[in-house]
């Protein structure tokens, strides 16, 4: 079934390992032109060669709707998630041009033309908050989320819009949409599956990083990752999504983004998931002892939700692939963060020491000197800001409204 939806572009070309032959994007797009004159006339097959012409220009008409850029409706790219990765990396070169069709800058003066965009997981927390920013701009949203962990409350506030669509829907399954840009935020058990037209915006982790070795993380730190132990499903899953990303960059000329999003904090993050900001503050709230894991000396760098979707919409569209660190550098031990939990909902909050999970990065802080030099990207809210902002949202949820 999968299969059938995959691919619907006709041969495919060779793989880019035999013999090099295979260029999805070529540099000089008219030199098989010259070959096939210069075939024509060495074989004197003129025929042979006006039907090429023919063929050609059939070829043009057909793309040449999808490269358009000045209407909505006809720039818009066809995007099926659909394909395995083996199908993908046979999809035509001329499916997608690197820059410029699916966001890029817009000359002044000239209105910005509104996009269809896709945000996997958009009923998520990170999600849901991009999804706010899109909207907010003008473009038309579709969501795609299975609600595992996302909530219709995320983005309940948006049904009546006309410019929104949620869908039920597990992106390991085929779907077949139409839109601009993907932001592929859910985290399926298999990773990329839209074919494509479309930028692609992976959202990595710096979990790739490992227990680092280097401090502070740079993108061309390659990490330290246990392949086997509890955690190495996430690690290995998204250092996984990262390679089959690239793979698709080069293998099909997919137009692609990855960002590599550090520990991320706000308003509609999951109550009970476990991460420490949510733990600590629930626990606070609820006056319960705040569980500090191990001695509370390993380190995490804590990003407001606005800051990181502010850094995804740059990435998108900007020009450049990544992956691009997407943190706040500023750095807290966890019982720094325990201190700042108690000064901001109850001084009285106790702590209580647990067995830390096995794995656990020591340390973590983002180096963001590329985000901040390509992408003009830098994050603005600090902890002591933003958390209170969270506060106000856990204490609704946790309580109901009548307490907030
Ligand atoms: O109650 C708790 C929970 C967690 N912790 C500690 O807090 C630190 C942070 O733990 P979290 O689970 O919040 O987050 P982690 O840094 O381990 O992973 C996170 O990082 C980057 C994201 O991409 C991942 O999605 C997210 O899991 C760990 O050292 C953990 O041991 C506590 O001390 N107490």
């Amino acid at each position: 079934m999968a299969s059938e939806l995959t691919y619907r572009g006709g041969a495919a070309p060779g793989s880019a390992s035999d013999g090099g032959e295979y260029s999805p994007k070529p540099s000089k797009p008219l030199s098989w032109l010259t070959r096939a004159a210069r075939y024509a006339a060495a074989e004197h097959r003129p025929v042979f060669a006006l039907a090429g012409m023919l063929l050609a220009a059939a070829l043009f008409s057909l793309y040449a709707p999808s490269a358009s850029s000045s209407d909505a409706s006809s720039g818009r790219a066809v995007s099926a998630a659909a394909a395995t990765f083996s199908h993908l990396s046979s999809l035509p070169s001329s499916a997608s041009s690197l820059h410029g069709s699916a966001g890029g800058k817009v000359p002044l003066g000239l209105r910005r033309r509104a996009l269809r965009v896709l945000v996997t997981g958009g009923a998520g927390f990170v999600g849901s908050h991009l999804v706010d920013r899109l909207v907010e701009r003008g473009d038309s949203v579709i969501v795609v989320d299975n609600f595992f962990t996302g909530r219709k409350d995320n983005v309940a506030h948006h049904l009546a819009n006309p410019r929104f669509e949620v869908i039920r829907h597990d992106v390991v399954e085929p779907i077949l949409l139409e839109v601009d840009q993907i932001y592929h935020l859910a985290c399926p058990a298999s990773p990329v599956h839209y074919k494509i037209g479309a930028r692609f915006l992976l959202t990595s982790t710096s979990e790739v990083y490992g227990d680092p070795l280097q401090h502070p993380q740079v993108e061309t730190y390659w990490g330290n990752v246990n392949p086997i132990g509890v955690r190495s499903c996430y690690d290995e899953g998204k250092r996984t999504a990262e390679t089959l990303t690239m793979d698709y960059h080069r293998g099909a000329n997919l137009e692609v983004r990855i960002a590599r999003i550090f520990n991320t904090y706000g308003p509609r993050m999951c109550i009970d998931d476990g991460r420490v900001v949510s733990n600590f503050v629930a626990q606070a709230l609820r006056k319960e002892p705040l569980t500090v894991y191990g001695d509370g000396k390993q380190t995490r760098s804590f990003q407001y939700v606005s800051d990181l979707v502010e850094g995804l919409m740059s990435l998108m569209e900007g020009e450049h692939i990544g992956p691009f660190n997407l943190g706040n550098p500023g750095e807290f031990t966890m019982l720094e963060l325990a201190k700042v939990v108690q000064d901001t909902i109850d001084p009285n909050a106790r702590i209580e020491f647990r067995p830390n999970t096995a794995d656990d990065p020591h340390k973590r802080k983002p180096d963001i000197t590329r985000a901040k030099e390509l992408l003009g990207w830098e994050p603005k809210v600090p902890l002591r800001e933003g958390l209170p902002l969270m506060v106000t949202d856990f204490r609704k949820r946790i309580f109901g409204d009548q307490e907030a």
